[in-house]
């Protein structure tokens, strides 16, 4: 008996822990969001041609892939999400071609190409000319009338492809797995602009249309491939950056972006040069369900940032990082989405650290532990969840789903450890280079980035494997330590926190503004997340003073309001119910949308109104926003099948 089971463990290879591979796996796993069969063959480059139509909602046009076979094959699978396909061409050859039936899912669907006998051997280079055109529902575009947008003088359109939306607006491999360059020539109403995620190359046309022409040499992974068109004015930073946005918009959004310039050659200074050319901003209309999106040579930003006192620009040092993070060295699969956002966090901090001081470095970090990755893990999901770990799997999990700011905050948290285990602050810089200089213009996974660590720090093995990192990358809930924060800047949140749970209805007429008004926004935000995270809920008579001693409803800073507003809701204090439901309808950020719209549907002083709120307003979201808060809100039930 004994021998037989000493035989089994010998020969069942079991692997040290620090290896946990995915299941049944040797090496790279296969991205399970996507059919591409990408070790067949890869997408080399994307040549696009759109005619913008805002009355149809559709893109019409036609794509140029150049497809480079690694494997013999006649086939050539691509993601497709309600694309309507007119016709195929391999070489100028019509080709057949098959949508996998029934395969509809939040994925979409398989597009088959078989290729000619003769151009189907490894080592072949295709051109495979697609037409077709878009869905009007396609769920990487918004279209706004002009109504809906902040002028009201013409109608607007933009796109969001993270994770797996690049599939509803061209034939792609839609995964991070593959990078390639493109082109396109987008023919837009004339009086309108079109920019995109790479370096424009000019215009054309008449007084009926005009086409924009761009270029994007450097390779990249289909979810940064992004589309902006619409009424915009540009105004100049430096050499190198801009900002775009309407006219009633432009110079307050110039104002409040004009450190970009400071903030890119800092990253520089840390990360190595910036290789994009253009590092551009276009602030979008207050729809767009994010704070920030990297789009190369042209971040999107919600307007959400403009707080008049440029007190949230750490969001354009996170985009910025991106160039870097995310954009050069890029998560293979969103399964590994923390190597994107784990890093850009620790960069992003980074950055501040340089531009304002260690000590808010150490804030920032200690902040997002307390404030982002605690809610998130206890109060979002709860601590037995997998989508709290850092490495998840996505079999039939839809990436927006999964999304939330554990791979953000775990990540750099686990960055933060590693930083104070080995050496400390310059000797982490020193491999932070080397981990984007080794891995830039490819994908990896979480095991490749371990072995490079590992190899870079070999001679501080001991330390490596005395760290748990199994733990911290496979493990539901919290991490299992937390990294040491130099605390300086909590000291004064801590104080004014006690002077306000400490207070009773006589003695709280003595606080005074000084404390609150002489810290920095940060402070401020932190202050308020903990007075909302504090059990029990803070009484009525204290939510009328913190409110008439600070302002706080009427706060132009949207983190303020956003955690103003749960702790009011968390309290029941009925008088924040018809600014809530304003902050709802003012932006459709979804780190503000979701939680303000769950907090308020769990209150039955105000659930029905807040749900009809949502019925009535939803068609005006986008895709993205309406089919998150929906889900939130129960709404609808998705049946995923698996698909394919
Ligand atoms: C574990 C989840 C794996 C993959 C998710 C990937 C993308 C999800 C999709 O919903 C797109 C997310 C885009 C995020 C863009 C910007 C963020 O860095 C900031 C979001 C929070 C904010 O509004 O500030
Ligand atoms: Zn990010």
């Amino acid at each position: 008996m004994v021998d037989s089971l000493l035989h089994s463990i010998i020969m069942c290879r079991i692997e040290p822990p620090s290896v946990r591979r995915p299941k049944g796996g040797k090496g790279p796993r296969k991205d399970p969001c996507s059919c591409a069969n990408i070790d067949h063959a890869t997408v080399t480059h994307m040549a696009i041609k759109w005619d913008v139509h805002f009355q149809l909602k559709m893109l019409v046009g036609s794509v140029a892939l150049h497809v480079k076979l690694l494997k013999d094959t006649t086939k050539v699978f691509l993601d497709i999400r309600d694309l309507s396909i007119r016709s195929i061409n391999v070489d100028g050859i019509d080709v057949e071609f098959r949508i996998a039936p029934n395969s509809y899912t939040f994925f979409g669907s398989k597009l088959c190409v078989y290729l000619p006998e003769d151009k189907s051997t490894a080592g072949t280079e295709i051109v495979m000319h697609i037409s077709y055109t878009t869905s009007n529902e396609a769920s990487a575009l918004q279209w706004l009338k002009k109504e809906q947008t902040t002028d009201g003088k013409a109608p607007y359109l933009f796109s969001q492809c993270q994770a797996i939306h690049a599939r509803s607006i061209v034939p792609c491999m839609d995964t991070p797995s593959v990078k390639q360059t493109y082109e396109a020539e987008v023919s837009v109403p004339s009086g309108l602009t079109c920019l995109m995620s790479s370096i424009g190359e000019g215009s054309k046309g008449d007084e009926e249309r005009t086409t924009f022409f761009f270029k994007q040499p450097v390779a990249i992974p289909s979810y940064l491939l992004a589309i902006v068109v619409g009424l915009l004015e540009k105004r100049d930073i430096s050499h190198r950056c801009a900002v775009w946005a309407e006219p009633s918009v432009v110079d307050k959004a110039h104002w409040e972006f004009s450190e970009t310039e400071d903030i890119l050659s800092c990253a520089e200074s840390i990360v190595g040069p910036y290789i994009w050319g253009r590092y551009d901003m276009v602030c979008l209309p207050a729809t767009f369900p994010f704070g920030g999106m990297e789009n190369p040579c042209l971040t999107f930003l919600t307007p959400t940032l403009i707080a008049g006192d440029r007190s949230l620009v750490s969001v354009i040092a996170h985009e910025i990082a991106h160039s870097w993070s995310g954009n050069l060295v890029t998560n293979s699969s969103w399964e590994h989405f923390w190597l994107n956002e784990g890093f850009t966090m620790f960069i992003e901090r980074k950055i501040c650290g340089r531009l304002v001081s260690e000590s808010y470095r150490q804030f920032m970090a200690f902040n997002g532990w307390t404030n982002n990755l605690i809610p998130a893990v206890h109060e979002q999901f709860h601590p037995t969840h997998p989508f709290t770990k850092l490495v998840q799997e996505h079999e039939n999990v839809d990436p927006d789903v999964a999304f939330s700011c554990v791979p953000y905050e775990k990540g750099s948290s686990l960055l933060f450890s590693l930083e104070q285990r080995l050496g400390g602050s310059q000797v982490f810089e020193l491999y932070l280079r080397d981990y984007i200089s080794t891995f830039s213009h490819k994908a990896i996974d979480t095991y490749q980035w371990r072995d490079h660590l590992y190899s870079y720090f070999h001679d501080q093995k001991e330390i490596l494997d005395s760290f748990d990192m199994n733990s911290w990358l496979f493990d539901v809930g919290m991490p299992p330590s937390k990294p040491k924060y130099d605390e300086e800047m909590v000291v004064d949140c801590d104080k004014l926190l006690k002077e306000w749970i400490d207070a009773d209805e006589t003695t709280v007429k003595d606080i005074t503004k000084e404390m609150y008004v002489s810290m920095k926004p940060l402070q401020q935000i932190e202050f308020i997340s903990q007075l909302w995270q504090h059990n029990p809920p803070i009484e009525h008579y204290k939510l009328d003073a913190l409110d008439s001693l600070y302002a706080l409803t009427n706060s132009e800073n949207c983190e303020i309001l956003l955690n103003w507003i749960r702790l009011c809701v968390k309290s029941r204090w009925e008088p924040i119910f018809p600014r809530a439901l304003r902050f709802l309808n003012s932006q459709g950020r979804l780190k503000y949308c979701r939680p303000v719209y769950r907090d308020l549907s769990n209150w039955p002083f105000c659930a029905k109104e807040v749900r009809d709120n949502f019925l009535r307003t939803r068609h005006s979201m986008h895709p993205i926003t309406a089919e998150m808060i929906s889900k939130d809100l129960h709404l609808r039930h998705q049946t995923h099948t698996v698909c394919f």
